[in-house]
């Protein structure tokens, strides 16, 4: 359940997650301008639970997500209140929370209720701590997230990608990670301190691909590759439905 009001948007202008920069030069002789933006880089990880055959993801607000939403919802207001995919996404999500917003903090505009901003992601982190390696961050993260202690050792790399190429520029790694249920000590959820709230989300296995491609569901293209890797990799091992 969130509820996001008192929204107030205002110019970045320091921040510790993200620069904003122009850079000027030539190519083959023509000048160029382009506006970036430099943010640390990311690893994600792919949990498999072998007891549930679950796929672990958590699920947070993103105020970004919400913001791109409200943009939208400017430009094309929808044509009635009751006329969102609310009622739907949520009767056909893999758990039963619930998103609810308040509209307030901006003149009359209307805001998108709270859960356009809440996404289904892999299990994932900045890349912030130059004394670590992205295995021990990636074990961090499925600690601190998802309460599952798992050894580096047991980290596989699949691969890594540019997670943005117009704005950012930025290198995500994506680790595999077996899970038991032997190996789950917390509930998980994120740092409070920090900030995070995150709830955790089981995928069954048999699910995962009806899950993937629904779109009233929002996810990261980390969720949808990672599955796919995982029908491409896993299989037979463990069989994943793919009759979407
Ligand atoms: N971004 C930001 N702005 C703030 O103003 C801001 N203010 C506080 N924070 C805090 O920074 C920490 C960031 O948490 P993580 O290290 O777990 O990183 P994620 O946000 O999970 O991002 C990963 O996962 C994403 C989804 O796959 C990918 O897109 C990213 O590339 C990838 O790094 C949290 O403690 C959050 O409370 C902000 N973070
Ligand atoms: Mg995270």
């Amino acid at each position: 359940m969130e509820e996001i009001n008192n929204i107030e948007v205002i110019p970045c202008t320091q921040s510790n997650y993200l620069k904003p920069l122009r850079v000027h030069y030539n190519q083959n002789g023509t000048k160029k301008t382009w506006d970036f933006m430099q943010t640390h880089d990311s690893v994600s990880v792919l949990i498999f639970n072998t007891t549930s055959h679950c796929f672990v993801l958590v699920k947070q607000f993103r105020p970004a997500v919400y913001m791109s939403e409200w943009e939208r919802a400017k430009r094309q207001p929808p044509k009635s209140a009751e006329k969102t995919d609310e009622g739907s996404a949520e009767a056909a999500a893999p758990d039963s929370s619930e998103g609810q917003s308040a509209s307030e903090g901006q003149s009359s505009s209307q805001w998108p209720l709270a859960s356009t901003g809440i996404t289904y992601e892999l299990c994932a982190g900045l890349v912030d701590k130059p004394d670590l390696s992205l295995e021990e961050i990636a074990r961090q993260e499925v600690l601190e997230e998802c309460g599952y202690d798992v050894p580096v050792s047991k980290l596989r790399k699949i691969t890594s990608y540019r997670s943005g190429v117009g704005v950012t520029g930025a290198k995500q790694t994506m680790f595999y990670a077996e899970v038991s249920d032997d190996n789950c000590v917390s509930a998980g959820g994120g740092e409070p301190q920090e900030g995070e709230l995150i709830e955790v989300v089981k995928v069954p296995l048999h699910e995962a691909m009806t899950f993937a491609y629904d779109e009233r569901l929002p996810k990261t293209m980390g969720v949808l590759f990672s599955f796919i890797w995982f029908h491409n990799n896993m299989s037979p091992k463990y069989k994943i439905s793919t009759n979407v």
